[in-house]
């Protein structure tokens, strides 16, 4: 059964070493004034005599267990897109346990692994032989992004020449091919304009049904509702509220907004 597993897992930074000391001031000006105001945004900044970093997961313990779709939510810096790439397994140096089982697969950003000299659809076919797709299944999935994608001509023209909506179609609709078992989301595929928004929360209501462990990102709260089944509010790298969707927005929202 696929799962996720986090123990005592912190993860931190680097900013800079001591020598930039006035910047190092007027940080630490700030760091008091945000321990006042806990709607500020970010991590911790922790400094010692040679470096300073910021400390962007806290000792967080958490398990995530087969069906379980997890919204993070939190104020700008709160920890939620570096938790979800400590998840995707991109960072080697952090503290703690991180366990995954189950086949993963991370949205992370529109353009990840494409070569954007090469066009969109040569980015396609690249990435049906990284995935190990036969001839017949790489058409498909060629035949699959170019309509969800609706690029037109700019399908064969290098990727480097897209806007940044246009990025996201293409990414957007060769990420959401596979079906794998854990899916973590960030919130960029909120992006795009509203006929894109519209066919990418159909493909991915779709996708969604498939998956056994859905963890996502949005600053979107009627999504979260939507979607999922359980709720974690980031604050300053730790776990302020874990539960419940209806109980953890309304409670988010009330410090928020109230
Ligand atoms: N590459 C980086 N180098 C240094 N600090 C970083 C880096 N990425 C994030 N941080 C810091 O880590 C903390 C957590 O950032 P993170 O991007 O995880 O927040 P977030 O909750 O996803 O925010 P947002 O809602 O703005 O996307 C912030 O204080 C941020 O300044």
């Amino acid at each position: 059964m696929p799962l996720i597993r986090l123990i005592d897992y912190s993860l931190t930074y680097p900013m800079f070493h001591g020598s930039a000391r006035s910047l190092k001031k007027s940080l630490f000006k700030g760091v008091r004034n945000k321990v006042a105001d806990r709607k500020s945004a970010g991590g911790s900044i922790v400094s010692n005599s040679d470096t300073t970093v910021v400390l962007a997961l806290s000792q967080l313990t958490l398990s995530i267990e087969s069906g379980e779709r997890v919204g993070l939510i939190g104020h700008n810096g709160a920890g939620k897109s570096t938790l979800l790439r400590a998840l995707a397994g991109i960072y080697e140096s952090s503290l703690g346990v991180l366990h995954v089982e189950g086949d993963l697969h991370a949205l992370l950003s529109p353009q990840a692994g494409m070569n954007t000299d090469l066009t969109g659809r040569e980015n396609i076919r690249l990435y049906a032989r990284y995935i190990g797709l036969s001839d017949s299944a790489t058409v498909e999935l060629e035949a699959d992004v170019e309509a969800f994608a609706e690029l037109g001509a700019f399908l064969d023209l290098p990727v480097r020449l897209y806007s940044s909506g246009m990025a996201i179609r293409l990414g957007f609709g060769l990420a959401t091919a596979p079906r794998p078992e854990v899916l973590l989301m960030d919130e960029w595929f909120m992006a795009g304009d509203s006929h894109f928004q519209e066919k990418a929360r159909e493909r991915l209501t779709r996708l969604i049904e498939h998956v056994r462990i859905l963890v996502i990102t949005s600053h979107s709260l009627p999504i979260l509702r939507q979607w999922c089944t359980r709720i974690i509010w980031m604050e300053g790298g730790r776990i302020r509220m874990d539960g419940p969707p209806d109980l953890v927005i309304d409670a988010y929202k009330a410090v928020n907004h109230g």
